[in-house]
């Protein structure tokens, strides 16, 4: 029994059946599409993957042995429609595709609860509403899984007009793999929110900032780019799997005293009371809806700013050093 956490469910308190005999269409096929895809169809379950074009996601179901079709057809029948195009997208499809066929008694599905949180997406009462949240980017959702394993995964319910949403949510996580690992209940606002902070506040955001800062500082004092590359930005991920596997404390066991001395006593000084306060200033922006409707506002203006930031990242000098040394660094990998 765990002492800190809510309940976890594993293998034995999901059940196949929930889903079992349901048509499911799966709507979109990228980092989570593919996934969810393969492994649902590994599970046994009957699903149809419906995408809008015949474009690169098009080609790469078929390099798979996944036969995709239009989204209209693949909804043809459905059960359960899981969302899996990108978030700014399935207002559109559910207004467009799904929206015209709904019947009581369908499902939908969500691995992230945006659309329905900040209510892009108002589904009738006569439909359950559910998540399964990956807590983990879409590749590692498969690689567990063809390994045998799961990656965690929270499930949700939004609407349960059925009754069984709950059972649903927990028979998908269990075809994704998740119940090898655990499943974690949660709320569409408490996921959606949660997220959103960890994702800008440290995972994505935090992180690559904190990683050219530091990047930045040693090259302004004169270093060469491939050293400030290897110390402040190669070297993260080894940091990050020993955290990854035994926690902070350990991670600092398995470096040396002094970087255990040094790092203590200065990243609390870095990242100080100050940082603190405007990381709250940030999740509380996520928590009013500001910054939901600023990406939205982005997002219906062409995503310009978006991309620029993200030509700016690649034309960066830690990004071309980077591109050189990971070569380098790839190389010396041991073969999965
Ligand atoms: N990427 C990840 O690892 C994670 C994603 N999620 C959630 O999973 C959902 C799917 O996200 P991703 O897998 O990242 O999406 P993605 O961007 O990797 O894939 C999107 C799919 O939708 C299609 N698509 C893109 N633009 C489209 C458009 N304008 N019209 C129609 N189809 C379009 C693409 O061709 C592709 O098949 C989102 O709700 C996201 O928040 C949740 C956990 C982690
Ligand atoms: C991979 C994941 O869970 C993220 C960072 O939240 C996302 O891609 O939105
Ligand atoms: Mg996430
Ligand atoms: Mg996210």
């Amino acid at each position: 029994m765990s002492k800190v956490l809510g309940k976890v469910y594993t293998e034995n308190d999901a059940d196949l059946k929930y889903v079992k005999d349901k048509n499911i269409a799966v709507l979109g096929y990228g980092s989570q599409g593919r996934a969810w895809v393969l492994n649902l169809l590994d599970s046994g379950l009957n699903v149809k993957l419906g995408l809008e074009r015949e474009g690169n996601s098009w080609k790469k179901a078929q390099e798979d042995g996944v036969k995709p079709m239009k989204t209209e057809d693949a909804l043809k029948g459905a059960d359960i429609v899981i969302f899996l195009v990108p978030d700014m997208v399935q207002r559109k499809i559910y207004a467009e595709k799904v929206k015209p066929v709904l019947k009581p008694g369908m499902d939908l599905v969500f691995a992230h609860g945006f659309n329905i949180h900040y209510k892009l997406i108002q589904p009738p009462e006569n439909v359950d509403v559910y998540m399964a949240a990956p807590k983990a980017p879409g590749p590692s959702v498969r690689e567990f899984f063809v390994k045998g394993g799961g990656v965690p995964v929270l499930v949700g319910v939004n609407q349960d007009y059925s009754g069984q949403a709950l059972q649903k949510a927990l028979a998908i996580a269990k075809g994704l793999g998740a119940t090898k690992a655990g499943v974690l209940e949660t709320t569409f606002k408490e996921e959606t929110e949660t997220d959103l902070m960890g994702e800008q506040l440290d995972l994505v955001g935090g992180l690559t900032a904190m990683l050219r800062a530091t990047f930045h500082t040693i090259v302004d004092l004169g270093y060469r780019p491939e050293m400030a590359y290897f110390e402040a930005i190669n070297e993260m991920k080894l940091i990050t799997d020993q955290i990854y596997e035994k926690g902070l404390s350990g991670m600092l066991r398995a470096v040396s005293d002094t970087a255990k001395y040094g790092g203590l006593t200065v990243g609390t000084y870095v990242i100080n009371d100050d940082v603190k306060k405007r990381m709250k200033e940030k999740a509380e922006r996520i928590k009013s809806g500001k910054f939901a409707d600023e990406w939205i506002e982005e997002y219906d203006e062409g995503s310009k700013n978006l991309a620029s930031l993200m030509d700016d990242l690649d034309n960066s000098l830690e990004e071309q050093v980077g591109r050189e040394l990971r070569e380098i660094v790839l190389r010396g990998q041991p073969k999965k």
